[in-house]
């Protein structure tokens, strides 16, 4: 319950560059805003949020059974559904880029119906150093599998972090399952 739940092999290769290049033409709407900007010292990513339109069905899907297989299978948490898009990160070796420990779990409307959170290697793991994905559920940190196309799922509160990128670019795909706070 308090340890992540690995789901290898969750996409294939193609799959995942499909989500790459419709995360770059997202970001490149959004690059204004968000794009490129260094957003905080914990945080040292660039950001895309996966709109909801037929090419991006198929994702949500995949993501869906993922979440429903791991809260069968680990965590038995009452979730009701998916309340934000789809994130896709990107962090770059040449600003470290990377995110602290932290938990997705927050006061905000949305952040504080958060219960589980999947996430998916994007990126082969011969392109990037450093950016190992970092979960601490129960005191003893584990390191999620760097295969591309593999996910991984974990309580929302849980700590997390995405160690400094060294070398190379990781990207990832991030989504959240929301529920009734826990009590
Ligand atoms: O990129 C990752 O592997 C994790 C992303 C993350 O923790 C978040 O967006 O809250
Ligand atoms: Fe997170």
């Amino acid at each position: 319950m308090l340890t992540p739940h690995a789901l290898p092999a969750l996409f294939s290769s193609e799959d995942c560059a499909q989500v790459i290049a419709l995360a770059e033409a997202a970001s490149l709407a959004e690059a204004r805003l968000v794009g490129g900007r260094r957003q905080s010292e914990i945080r040292r990513a660039r950001i895309a949020w996966l709109d909801d339109q037929p090419e991006t069905e198929w994702i949500s899907a995949r993501l869906a059974r993922a979440f429903a297989e791991a809260n069968r299978a680990a965590f038995d948490f009452a979730v009701e559904g998916f309340d934000e898009r789809a994130q896709v990160a990107l962090y770059d070796g040449s600003e470290q880029g990377g995110f602290d420990w932290h938990s997705d779990v927050g006061d905000g409307p949305l952040a504080r119906r958060r219960k589980l959170t999947v996430v998916v290697q994007l990126s082969d793991p011969g392109d990037y150093e450093g950016g190992e994905l970092e979960i601490n559920g129960d005191g003893r940190p584990r390191t999620a599998d760097r295969a591309q196309g593999a996910a991984i799922a974990f309580p929302a509160f849980a700590l997390h972090r995405v160690a400094p990128v060294t070398r190379g670019r990781r990207w990832s795909l991030t989504l959240w399952a929301h529920g009734p706070s826990f009590r």
